[in-house]
């Protein structure tokens, strides 16, 4: 069972105004495309020859400008075409775009399609943007919405390699995330230039940079490179932040789609929100994270008296805890079926519907655990049921509760923990971590 704390697939860790070391960068033999870019203080212009001749082979309809960052060659690639021509730009080095350009949904835009409901103006939206006193604008419902229902997607618009933050400049990254900007089609194009700043900016570059780190989401790399990347979303970034939020969203690595659903019902003209942060922190470090995005959080749980934010807090540090008991499948383990009730206790009095699958998870593992199927598979269909619109249908924790409810006895974790204390099997020698599947049982 994959530990629930959100870090990559959120949204970014160090958004706002970090500085990134500058290492010694030397210009690619691009360097005469870029240095019109200087003293460029509104658009960026195409370079001349960044088009790429039509071919019969897909690739990337841009692939310039280029820096060379010591060893390393980080480039933008734009391709307008991409999701029925809404388009997506990166930057990254040329081995990335390549691993990239390999995935299904630039191979079968049918998996794309419909993904952008900006393209498709005759679908009913089920929310507004609209100004929000005391955030800048933020997405308002246009209906009453149910848990799971479905309430905007964006397939991903700019996406920049951690990597190049790391050994560019930020001038320099600056200039290559403006351009990818610009390759995008105009009205996707005008949507990113329209995003919060949160302050505002002197220059144009400034507010690239700004806009970037103040609406990105961490991805996961998707090939060997050690470096996550930044990804922008121009119609999900209008959601604003609450510790306890309404919605919840998952990234779909095959199709390049953010989805947004709602994980409780959510009244008409009510405010949909996400948390920026991994919510099982305590106050204070919720507070102080939250304000990389330069604001105060007044949500709720954080504007709430001091005694009821303790007692929140004593409940965080309960779960945190608990979850180590849960994650150790050794004898040392003091797990227990009623440790995952608590653990599913515990979510609900924290109003922490967005990890509440995992707490469900945790308790059908425990129930199982002890030869309990019943139980295990109330707690596994409830894993599933919160699980598919918080962190969606291939992520391991629901497909892993799938498996159980359809066989408990044949699943990996029934008896687990009464073997383990029993030291049946595998001559009595305990065997660390999780029982994998497939593993025989042949002791039982
Ligand atoms: C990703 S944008 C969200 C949309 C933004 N409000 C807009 O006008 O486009 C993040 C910025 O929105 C504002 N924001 C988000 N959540 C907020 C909150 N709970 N309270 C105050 N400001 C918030 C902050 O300025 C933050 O830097």
């Amino acid at each position: 069972v994959d530990n629930v704390q959100v870090s990559l697939g959120g949204i970014c860790q160090s958004p706002t105004h970090a500085s990134f070391p500058g290492m010694s960068v030397c210009l690619s033999e691009n360097i005469t495309l870029v240095s019109q870019y200087e003293n460029d203080t509104t658009r960026i212009p195409i370079p001349q020859d960044a088009k790429q001749a039509v071919s019969d082979t897909l690739d990337w309809t841009f692939k310039k400008p280029c820096y060379l960052a010591g060893t390393t060659e980080f480039c933008v690639f734009s391709s307008p075409t991409f999701a029925q021509g809404r388009g997506m730009s990166l930057v990254t080095t040329a081995k990335r775009a390549a691993a990239i350009l390999a995935l299904p949904s630039f191979h079968d835009p049918e998996l794309v399609r419909g993904a952008n409901q900006d393209l498709e103006p005759d679908r009913p939206h089920v929310y507004h943007v609209v100004e929000v006193p005391g955030k800048g604008l933020g997405v308002v419902a246009a209906k009453p919405l149910y848990r799971g229902d479905h309430i905007i997607s964006n397939t991903v618009s700019l996406i920049i390699d951690y990597g190049a933050h790391e050994q560019m400049p930020q001038v320099e990254l600056n200039k290559l995330m403006a351009a990818g900007i610009e390759y995008l089609p105009e009205r996707h194009r005008d949507r990113m230039l329209n995003l919060s700043t949160h302050n505002d900016a002197d220059a144009y570059l400034e507010k690239v940079q700004k806009l970037v780190a103040t609406n990105c989401f961490d991805l996961e790399p998707i090939d060997d490179s050690p470096h996550a990347m930044q990804a922008v979303f121009p119609e999900i970034s209008r959601l604003n932040h609450d510790c306890r939020p309404n919605a919840e969203y998952y990234f779909d690595y095959k199709t390049f789609t953010h989805h947004i659903h709602a994980i409780k019902p959510i009244a008409q003209g009510e405010e949909i929100t996400i948390s920026y942060i991994d919510p099982v922190e305590t106050h204070q470090a919720r507070v102080d994270r939250v304000k990389n995005w330069g604001f105060e959080c007044s949500c709720s749980l954080c504007s709430a008296e001091a005694h009821i934010r303790n007692a929140s807090d004593a409940r965080v540090r309960q779960i945190n805890e608990l979850r180590d008991e849960f994650e150790d499948y050794t004898t040392k383990s003091r797990a227990t079926p009623q440790m995952g009730d608590l653990m599913v206790s515990l979510h609900e009095q924290e109003r922490l519907i967005a990890s509440l699958y995992s707490a469900y998870t945790y308790a059908a593992i425990e129930w199982n655990g002890v030869g309990e199927p019943w139980v295990a598979t109330k707690y596994a269909n409830l894993a599933v049921e919160y699980g598919l619109p918080s962190v969606g249908p291939t992520d391991p924790d629901v497909k892993e509760m799938q498996k159980l409810l359809s066989d408990p006895w044949g699943h990996w974790s029934w008896m687990l923990r009464t073997k383990k204390r029993m030291s049946w099997g595998k001559d009595g020698k305990e065997v660390d971590g999780k029982k994998k599947e497939g593993e025989d049982d042949e002791e039982d």
